[in-house]
């Protein structure tokens, strides 16, 4: 009976591979288990750990430190790590993986301690330490978080007593950035005290951790309530919990804010944990999130104002997530700058809603908002795909300066200090 069904398989593959790469013998995914095929499983202790492997027809089957692991043989010959294949110096491949077959099976696979050695059809050795195969494998990384958090609604925050840091820590020593640093990944918000409420030293401060991210309004911004711009921020209006720069394809990784001057009342700032109220609608309703983390929309910036001209368009799902571990790493979330949607189609349009309506109602719930006054001398830095950020509306003249970063810098400060991000 299986026969047939592998047969029909086979002639299937075949027709998708018309034209393409034709392997002498098919791999046959799906029928692994199947194949009669003389697979043995090969035990060895090796410092305590056992480890267990067999070579199957189409791909190497490892078990080792409690992973059960299935590598390629194409993905094996491409991570070679031996002096012709890598370059340990600039930690960059040499080898041109459109050169391997890609139905290549090693010819013998022995085990020596603690490291796999594979012998290629040509003669090549590939070896493998069995912990950097865990570390590197799917399997191992699945169970991993990329960046670990600490997801948050007013008490938590409050309660848990973040520190802010003091600029000259944060900005002569290597502790004070760290410290910073290590709270913001945590958070998704930090603070530094005592800066000098001037526009060179928030600059300063930016600068310390990262690449400021020029944009249409400039590279370090200074606004006031005098319209100068087409958007509702350049106002003394309320602005609703939302993310920034959603209309750009890729959004603002993080904004700070020092606010230089306010004589008047109101303008106090509202701090939401959009991966909070995410996580509640996973809870509560998983096949919404799912919905949220498909459905591609757009946002958009129109302006002609003065001699400011800009159309910007940014396109993707209001949630986004890592598709191997499901972990979120940015919200698309402002309702001012969301454009005509055209991207859904009919039937599903409503349930987007409904799961949209589900997002804002967690989002808008008191316990999940975080009130502050911005003050001069105490800077805000903002995971802007993460954590939203509103104000109440003010009167007076109030002052506001700050810039975005981009996030492959701050993250590459973070690392090089040793943090995991
Ligand atoms: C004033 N400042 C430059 C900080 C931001 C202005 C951008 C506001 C826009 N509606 C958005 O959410 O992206
Ligand atoms: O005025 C504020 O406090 C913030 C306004 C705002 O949302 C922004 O500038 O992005
Ligand atoms: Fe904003």
């Amino acid at each position: 009976m299986w026969y047939h069904r592998l047969s029909h398989l086979q002639s299937r593959l075949q027709d998708l591979l018309k034209g393409g790469v034709i392997c002498q013998a098919l791999p046959q995914p799906t029928f692994k288990s199947l194949l009669p095929l003389a697979v043995r499983w090969h035990h060895t202790a090796s410092k305590s750990l056992t480890c267990a492997w067999q070579q199957h027809e189409d791909h190497f089957e490892l078990k080792y430190a409690n992973t059960v692991m299935r590598f390629d043989y194409v993905w094996l010959r491409d991570h070679c790590r031996s002096a012709s294949c890598y370059n340990s110096k600039t930690h960059q491949r040499s080898l041109d993986t459109a050169s391997v077959d890609l139905c290549i099976k090693p010819k013998t696979i022995h085990l020596d301690e603690t490291t796999l050695f594979f012998t290629w059809p040509d003669g090549h050795v590939t070896k493998y330490d069995l912990n950097w195969l865990v570390k590197n494998s799917y399997e191992g990384q699945k169970q991993k978080v990329i960046q670990p958090r600490i997801l948050w609604n007013a008490e938590i925050y409050q309660q848990a007593q973040v520190p802010s840091v003091d600029c000259q820590s944060f900005l002569e020593t290597k502790e004070g950035l760290k410290k910073f640093l290590q709270n913001f990944l945590l958070y998704g918000i930090a603070f530094v005290e005592n800066v000098p409420p001037t526009r060179e030293h928030t600059e300063k401060l930016a600068e310390r951790i990262s690449l400021i991210r020029e944009t249409i309004y400039g590279r370090m911004w200074y606004f006031t309530s005098d319209f100068s711009r087409g958007d509702t921020a350049y106002t003394k209006l309320a602005l609703d919990r939302h993310t920034d720069t959603t209309y750009f394809q890729e959004p603002c990784g993080i904004q700070v804010f020092h606010c230089l001057k306010h004589e008047g009342t109101g303008g106090r700032t509202l701090l939401v944990d959009g991966f909070y109220a995410a996580q509640q609608v996973l809870q509560k309703a998983p096949e919404e999130f799912e919905l949220l983390s498909k459905v591609p929309l757009k946002h958009e910036y129109i302006e002609d104002v003065g001699e400011c001209h800009n159309h910007m368009i940014g396109i993707g799902p209001v949630l986004n997530i890592y598709p191997w571990n499901k972990e979120l790493y940015l919200i698309r979330y402002n309702n001012y700058d969301r454009a005509v949607i055209n991207t859904v189609p009919y039937d599903v349009i409503h349930r987007w809603y409904i799961a949209h309506r589900t997002l804002t109602i967690e989002l808008r719930r008191p316990e999940n908002e975080f009130w502050v006054k911005l003050k001069p001398g105490r800077v805000l830095f903002i995971d802007n795909w993460r954590v939203l950020h509103g104000r109440e509306c003010f009167t007076g003249y109030r002052q506001l300066c700050g810039c975005y970063l981009t996030r492959d810098d701050v993250l590459n400060t973070a690392r090089l200090l040793g943090l995991q991000a």
